[in-house]
């Protein structure tokens, strides 16, 4: 693209979140920019969000990490090779994708604050020392993991079914559009990694 856009997804999402911005949507805790540099002030009266969580919290940004995992490792597991030149609905899609994938990832702070609440006795000491590997420790509870695995394919079978009439042949036969043991996988190497990453960081601030 010409100009200091890069890519046509980056105008797209550069712009899009400037207009967002002005709409009021970066005033929600629980949204986070991927362009957060230069973007203009809301326009809309404040809405009094519940304050949760730390001030601090503001500073935990992990998008720049979530694009790059979106690019580079997810779109290649499932889309397939080619070029349909259909960019801007694309690039619109890929915004959808990577705001939702922020958000989930982001609650990460949240959850982080309820384990916080529950057992600060544990956390307080290993904040104090900035000791990433046991808060690390603290927070990771395998069997929710391979819960939350075992979750996101079923519903990626449920919900990502292509839906056929009239062809008996096939009946029996489910075809997804995207593979669920992709979807899973994808959760395990990244998006599960990825809210532990935002957790641990939110906890290391937990006390400023
Ligand atoms: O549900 C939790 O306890 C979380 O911290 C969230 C989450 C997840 O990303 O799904 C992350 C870490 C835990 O090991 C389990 C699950």
């Amino acid at each position: 693209m010409p100009g200091s856009y890069g890519s046509l997804v980056e105008l797209v999402v550069k712009q899009t979140e400037a207009v967002q911005a002005k709409a009021g949507r970066y005033e929600n805790p629980e949204e986070h920019p991927f362009f957060p540099d230069d973007l203009p002030p809301s326009q809309v009266p404040p809405h009094k969000y519940p304050r949760v969580l730390n001030p601090a919290a503001v500073f935990v940004n992990v998008n720049k990490k979530i694009w790059d995992v979106y690019f580079n490792k997810l779109l290649p597991l499932f889309v397939a090779p080619g070029d349909d030149g259909i960019y801007a609905s694309t690039a619109a899609r890929d915004l959808e994708c990577l705001q939702v994938l922020s958000r989930r990832i982001h609650y990460g702070k949240l959850v982080a604050e309820v384990k916080f609440r529950d057992e600060w006795k544990h956390y307080e000491p290993a904040i104090r020392a900035r000791d990433k590997k046991t808060l690390m420790d603290l927070l990771t509870a395998p069997a929710v993991e391979k819960a939350v695995k075992k979750r996101v394919a079923k519903k990626a079978s449920i919900f990502g079914q292509e839906v056929k009439v009239g062809d008996d042949s096939d009946e029996n036969k489910a075809k997804y559009k995207v593979d669920p043991a992709v979807v899973s996988r994808f959760y395990g190497d990244w998006v599960i990694p990825l809210t532990k990453d935002v957790e641990v960081q939110y906890l290391l601030h937990r006390l400023d």
